[in-house]
């Protein structure tokens, strides 16, 4: 294995402070705002006040994504959340859960609703080892350093969050490729978000492909189409190994809704739909 950066130092001053002060992790307290994002949930009849106290604080502090999330999405919506959550948190008994999928499959984006809906810390496996490389993008890392460099930190990233609890942890999208990347996710709940192509595509060219080494050659969405097509094909069967999947075409027949429609908090729902079935369905096995 080439010279992997060594995450002893570095990466555990990122995890040091929230491990000594118990902290949920610093990006969630960053995200949350004066309001606790559990009084979000209140009867529709409080809509306005919430409303306006999320338009106010959006204002004077950085909203949680709950928040910012409740700008587009139903306090109903929020409600059913964070119900859903206080079911699922329970059977969790503090494991971690590891999204899996794609480039630009959303898993950055549920697993921040996520976290915050579960009251459980979150990490994004790309920032940690931006961080602990002193700042490098993942695209100077890939042309740096390697892939290889960039995965062999990866593994070390995973390993060391494997060690943790009560984390939602968003992997970058190659993390299912190598085995012992699945050693360390399995000991949490891994969730692949099963996105159609053609919506990758759209919200890659939408983000911009130069953040993502792999695709950064490509332009226009033909090719971009075409790398993910070759990249799925060669990875379809690994993302199969997590223990549950979250299919958008599914959710698209359920609510009746265009794919590319299906917003992040209905999305962090089906989440928390599909690892709750999992889980009673694991404790009424184990009963029997
Ligand atoms: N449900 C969604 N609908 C539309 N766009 C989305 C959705 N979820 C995420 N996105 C957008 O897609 C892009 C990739 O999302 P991100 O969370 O970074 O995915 P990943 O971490 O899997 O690469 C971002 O621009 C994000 O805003
Ligand atoms: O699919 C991949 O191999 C990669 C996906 C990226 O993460 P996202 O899935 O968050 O874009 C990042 O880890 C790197 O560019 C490699
Ligand atoms: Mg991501």
């Amino acid at each position: 294995m080439g010279a992997t950066f060594s995450f002893i130092n570095p990466f555990m001053n990122i995890l040091t402070p929230l491990l000594t002060t118990g902290a949920r992790f610093s990006q969630s307290l960053q995200l949350s705002s004066s309001i606790n994002s559990d009084k979000i949930v209140r009867k529709s009849s409080d809509s306005e006040s919430v409303q306006s106290k999320v338009s106010s604080s959006s204002h004077n502090v950085q909203a949680s994504v709950l928040e910012s999330e409740c700008l587009s999405a139903s306090i109903e919506e929020i409600e059913t959340l964070k119900n859903k959550a206080e079911e699922v948190e329970e059977y969790l008994d503090g494991r971690c859960v590891y999204l899996v999928g794609m480039m630009g499959s959303g898993k950055t984006t549920v697993g921040r609703i996520l976290a915050e809906t579960l009251g459980y810390s979150f990490f994004d496996c790309d920032r940690l080892i931006e961080q602990a490389v002193g700042g490098t993008t993942v695209a100077e890392i890939f042309e740096l350093r390697g892939e290889k460099f960039f995965r062999d930190n990866e593994t070390e990233v995973l390993q060391k969050l494997s060690l943790m609890h009560r984390l939602v942890v968003s992997t970058g999208g190659g993390a299912v490729v190598r085995p012992i990347n699945w050693r360390h996710m399995h000991k949490g709940i891994s969730v692949w978000l099963d996105v159609p192509l053609e919506a990758l595509a759209k919200r890659i060219i939408a983000q911009g492909t130069k953040s993502r080494p792999l695709l950064h050659e490509e332009s226009g969405g033909d090719a971009t189409l075409k790398r993910l097509t070759t990249l799925m094909d060669k990875r379809a069967e690994n993302y199969g190994n997590a223990t549950a999947t979250v299919s958008l075409q599914n959710i698209a027949v359920k609510r009746e809704k265009d794919v590319c429609n299906i917003t992040p908090t209905e999305i962090t729902l089906e989440v928390l739909i599909q690892i709750d079935n999992l889980l009673k369905h694991q404790k009424s096995v184990v009963v029997l």
